[in-house]
């Protein structure tokens, strides 16, 4: 291997290139490879490094032994993960961050109860979600019932189209979500099966790919030639049935009046556009945002608060003029730079890459500036709160993920132990929303553009010839029509065109997942010339939807770290949140049980309460170094340690320094740190250091 080393020196560069791409190293040698990141070696990953490091002569052999290792490592790196989520979930449900709810009575899968600290936690998270966004943009904040007449998520398409794909264990009648068996199987094939073939390997992938489209028959049929199994039991499974997410309910007591609990909080805001159109002086565009319980009945929730059938939705809807799409602030965040996985990349099998999000937008890989405007805010928020920029990336949906209406759909996605997880959803939605209101209700979701002078104006007219099309397509004829009169200008008159020569053209139907052939006489389509005032427009919309549950936990896991104790017996749990989040701001202890001391931290607990700062106070006599480990597990930033009658100690979580404060001045301190005006850098200037004659720490 070593003479390996002068000829690895030419292609380096590239190489190293090529494999950290897939997350694998060489050294400066070029001859020995490492994992960069824990996640799962894979085959693909493998075959790429083996096939680099042979161009540069490597014996083949010992590559492939390193590799090997790299293997059994990363799954011991998989294990680790257990472990370490272990850790987390047990410190959180012992310090009551959350709990299963109803624990007496065994639980109910999916519904938790926050606890002390976790309210604490996620209204701190809430309360930043309003200043970032609600008050930074002026958006128009609503508060909208739960509980949803059926007729709102009829037209929606929520009452039709709100499902999953479930299947059941044939002797046990456990449910699983089809798709999710059908991944777990794909996935787990890839990252453990050294023997899979590269076509194997590579029909998985395109499962994988195809995951979102298959119809409930395609999914059972891969399934049976997969023979997959239910998970537990090992029984043959049914084949997969729709199952509709949402929990029903009856309105008033007759019974007569169906409705639903709302699956998502965004109904609330289209229903009320018009008045919330007028409430802005008829101006676009505009903002509505809000914070809300959903409920999804999901089939089989797993992972903790990361699938839950009920939660804390808080999600935005920007409306916008469709043909207008630029944002005055975009230049704001035009410069960051942070993880973007682009289809493209997807689809040729590479990792996400750190993009700036203006080139992102003017290259036209983010479809617009307001969708990148957002993308930027929602970076902006999340990496405030805590979560590691290196575990965030933002993904671009799949053509087949999104529905057919969408523009553009990124989720910023965030690495935990069960991997990369959708937080937060960002979809340009166009003007499906409030058309579908405006079919329904018969009230006109829109908005004006009042002209200067009339103007002459040419209009689109798409007219699908319903008759044709129900003879053609029978019950796919709906999705047909929808998906003709979506079609832009430019992709109408390009039919028109075509059909003009060729007599049909081939369209492609996302709802149905194919082309069709559509004849001459199934559609017309012109534009009308006509002297107009004003324009009539549906607005499109832009909607970032923030799972609350799911930032909350990413963010406990990124926060959460172990040290050993002073004596070194044991390993002690820190939780680093931010001031912003800390469930409680700081501590007051008495180092030692006197009435002084005791006088002391009940006249600076008065001070804090002034201040508005939340805060613990411990007057047990339990050793000083106790109390800073049970509230080290809470993630409490600061603690104050009455040790005099004049001055205190402040003493900061993670670097464990202490300075002394006079007693008159702890609450200002404290409140400077919490608000972000000082840094703790700057109170260590600032204040005399103070090195503890305790033992304990
Ligand atoms: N069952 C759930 N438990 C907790 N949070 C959820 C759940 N379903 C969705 N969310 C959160 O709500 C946000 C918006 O919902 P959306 O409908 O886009 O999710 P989704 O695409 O259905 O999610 P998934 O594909 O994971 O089921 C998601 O980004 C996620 O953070």
């Amino acid at each position: 291997m070593a003479s390996a080393a002068a000829d690895a020196s030419a292609g380096e560069e590239s190489l190293r290139r090529a494999l950290s791409e897939k997350q694998v190293e060489v050294d400066a040698q070029g001859s020995v490879v490492r994992e960069l990141k824990a996640s799962i070696a894979s085959k693909d990953l493998i075959s790429a490094a083996v096939e680099a490091l042979s161009a540069l002569k490597l014996e083949k052999a010992s590559i492939e032994k390193r590799l090997q290792e790299i293997v059994s490592a990363s799954n011991g790196g998989h294990q680790n993960k257990e472990a370490f989520r272990q850790a987390v979930v047990n410190t959180l449900e012992r310090r009551l961050f959350y709990i299963p709810s109803f624990k007496i009575y065994r639980g109910v899968a999916g519904l938790y109860d926050y606890g002390p600290p976790g309210c604490a936690v996620k209204s701190n998270v809430l309360a930043f979600w309003r200043q970032h966004f609600v008050l930074e943009e002026n958006m128009l904040e609503v508060d909208c019932p739960c509980v949803t007449p059926e007729v709102v998520l009829k037209a929606s398409g929520h009452v039709d189209k709100f499902t999953d794909l479930m299947v059941k264990d044939e002797k046990t009648g456990t449910c699983y979500r089809a798709d999710h068996l059908l991944k777990d199987f794909c996935k787990e094939k890839l990252e453990k099966d050294l023997t899979i073939s590269t076509e194997k390997a590579a029909e998985l992938k395109h499962v994988l790919a195809m995951l979102d489209d298959f119809s409930a028959e395609e999914l059972g049929e891969k399934i049976k030639l997969y023979g997959i199994t239910a998970p537990d039991t090992k029984n043959p499974l049914s084949d997969p049935y729709p199952f509709n997410l949402m929990f029903q309910t009856s309105i008033g007591p007759s019974g007569l009046s169906p409705g639903y609990m709302r699956p998502e909080t965004a109904q609330g805001i289209f229903v009320n556009f018009k008045d919330l159109y007028y409430y802005n002086g008829n101006k676009l565009p505009f903002a509505a945002a809000q914070i809300g319980q959903a409920f999804r009945n999901e089939i089989s929730p797993r992972q903790g608060l990361l699938r839950v059938r009920e939660f804390t939705l808080a999600e935005i809807e920007h409306f916008v003029d469709p043909e207008e799409k630029s944002h005055p602030k975009f230049g704001e965040v035009a410069k960051l730079e942070f993880l973007m996985f682009p289809r493209e990349l997807q689809v040729s099998g590479e990792s996400a890459k750190r993009m700036v999000l203006g080139e992102a937008v003017s290259k036209g890989i983010v479809n617009n500036e307001t969708l990148g405007y957002f993308i930027g805010r929602v970076y902006l928020f999340l990496t405030s709160l805590g979560i590691d920029k290196e575990r965030l990336r933002f993904r671009q949906h799949l053509a087949n993920e999104m529905a057919h209406y969408a523009a553009d759909c990124w989720d910023a996605e965030i690495e935990c132990s069960y991997g990369w997880i959708e937080c937060v959803g960002i979809a340009d939605r166009s003007a499906y929303d409030l058309r579908a209101h405006t079919e329904k209700s018969g009230v006109a979701l829109v908005a004006h553009e009042k002209f200067a002078e009339p103007k002459e104006v040419e209009k689109l007219v798409i007219a699908p010839v319903k008759k044709e099309l129900g003879l053609a397509f029978k019950g796919n004829q709906k999705m047909v029509v929808e998906a003709l009169e979506a079609m832009d200008e430019k992709a109408a008159m390009e039919m028109k065109a075509e059909l003009e020569t060729k007599g049909e053209v081939e369209f492609q139907v996302c709802t149905l997942g194919k082309n069709v052939t559509i004849k001459k006489n199934m559609v017309a389509i012109s534009k009308e010339k006509k002297k107009e005032h004003q324009r009539v427009f549906t607005p499109s919309v832009i909607e970032p939807s923030f799972g609350i549950g799911r930032i909350i936990y990413c963010l406990f896991e990124h926060s959460f770290y172990t040290r050993p104790s002073k004596a070194g017996d044991e390993q002690l749990n820190v939780f680093r949140f931010p001031p912003l989040v800390a469930p409680i701001k700081c501590t007051v202890f008495p180092l030692v049980q006197n009435e002084k001391y005791e006088e002391v931290a009940k006249r600076i607990a008065k001070s804090l309460t002034a201040a508005g700062i939340s805060y613990k106070i411990d007057i047990t006599g339990t050793s000083i170094g106790k109390r800073y480990a049970r509230t080290d597990e809470l993630g409490v930033p600061l603690a104050i340690t009455v040790d005099e009658t004049d001055s205190i100690t402040i003493r900061e979580r993670d670097s464990k320094k202490q300075v002394r404060v006079n007693v008159d001045e702890v609450a200002s301190v404290v409140k400077k740190v919490m608000d972000g005006q000082s840094t703790w850098a700057d109170v260590l200037w600032e204040y005399p250091s103070h090195h503890s004659a305790s033992a304990d720490e």
